[in-house]
C-alpha cells in the first residue's frame, strides 16, 4: 500500500515552544488512524501541523507523493487536506448549504451525497450555521470538509460534547465515509473504546512523541496497553480534561 500522507522528521510547536520534537508517520490509502493520548500530549498540535497552522521548525510533509511542506493552510486544503477542527469553525452566518458550496471542489463528494449521509443536514439546508444543534454543527463541519474532496480527513475530537445517540450516528457515518475509499483519516478521540471499532490503527502520543503504534485488533485484545498509556481503559482521560481545564 503506497503512502497517502507522509510526515518525516517533523518538528513543530508554537512560538519558541517545541511540542512535537521529531515525528515520522505514514498513512496509507483508506487507513483510519485513531490518535490517542492524555491531555496536552500534542494530538491537536499534530493535526494542526498537518493543516499548517503551527510553527514548523524542520521536517517535511507529503500528500500523495507531492511535497506540501511549504504550502499555506488554504493551499494545503485545496491540495487535499480536509480538516474538522475541535471548534468546528462553521460559517455561522451562512446557511448549511452555503457552508458546503463555499469550499466545494470537484470529486465524488458533492452536496447530494453528503445529504444522503446526513439527512438532517438536508432538512436544515436553509438554516444558518448559528441555528444548528451541536450534533448538526459537527455533521456540517464533516460535510464541509468532505466537499473539498480531500485525500486526508483530519478530525479533532469529533464526538466531544455530543449526546451518546448522536455520537453513535456520527461514528456510523464516519465508518461509511472511510469505507467509501479514496481517503485516509486521522481521528483524535477521547473515547478509546468507541474509536477502536472504527479505526484500523492506533497511535498513542506522549510529549509529542509516538509511544505506541498498533492495529486496533491488537489493542482490543490487550486492554492493559490502554490502561498503561491512557490511565483509564477506554476513556482516555476525558474526565481529567474538564477538571484540569486543559486547552485543546
Ligand atoms: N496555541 C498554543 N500556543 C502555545 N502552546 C500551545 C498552544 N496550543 C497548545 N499548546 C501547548 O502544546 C501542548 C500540546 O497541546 P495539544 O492541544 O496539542 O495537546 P492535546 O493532546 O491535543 O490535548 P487535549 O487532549 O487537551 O486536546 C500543551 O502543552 C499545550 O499547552
Amino acid at each position: 500500500m503506497s503512502d497517502l500522507l507522509d510526515i518525516n522528521d517533523l518538528r513543530a510547536g508554537y512560538g519558541e515552544a517545541v511540542v512535537i520534537p521529531k515525528m515520522t508517520l505514514q498513512l496509507g490509502e483508506s487507513q483510519v488512524l485513531a490518535l490517542l493520548g492524555r491531555n496536552g500530549t500534542g494530538k491537536t498540535t499534530l493535526i494542526n501541523s498537518i493543516v499548517g497552522v503551527t510553527r514548523r521548525f524542520s521536517g517535511t510533509l507529503k500528500l500523495g507523493g507531492k511535497d506540501i511542506t511549504s504550502l499555506r493552510p488554504d493551499q494545503r486544503a485545496r491540495a487535499g487536506i480536509g480538516w474538522v477542527p475541535q471548534e468546528r469553525n462553521i460559517f455561522r452566518s451562512l446557511t448549511v448549504e452555503e457552508n458546503m458550496t463555499a469550499v466545494a471542489q470537484p470529486g465524488p463528494w458533492d452536496v447530494k451525497k453528503i445529504y444522503e449521509m446526513f439527512p438532517r443536514l438536508e432538512e436544515r439546508k436553509n438554516n444558518f450555521g448559528n441555528q444548528l444543534s451541536g450534533g448538526e454543527q459537527q455533521m456540517l463541519a464533516i460535510g464541509r470538509a468532505l466537499t473539498l474532496n480531500p485525500q486526508v480527513l483530519l478530525l479533532d475530537e469529533p464526538t466531544e460534547g455530543l449526546a451518546p445517540i448522536i455520537v453513535d450516528e456520527l461514528l456510523a457515518a464516519l465508518g461509511k465515509i472511510t469505507r467509501a475509499g479514496g481517503i485516509c483519516s486521522i481521528i483524535v478521540e477521547q473515547n478509546a473504546q468507541k474509536i477502536l471499532g472504527l479505526a484500523d490503527r492506533v497511535v498513542i502520543l506522549e510529549r509529542g512523541t509516538i509511544v505506541h503504534d498498533a492495529t486496533s485488533a491488537a489493542l482490543k485484545s490487550d486492554p492493559a496497553v490502554l490502561e498503561h498509556f491512557l490511565g483509564v481503559a477506554g476513556a482516555a482521560g476525558s474526565k481529567n480534561k474538564h477538571a484540569a481545564g486543559t486547552p485543546g
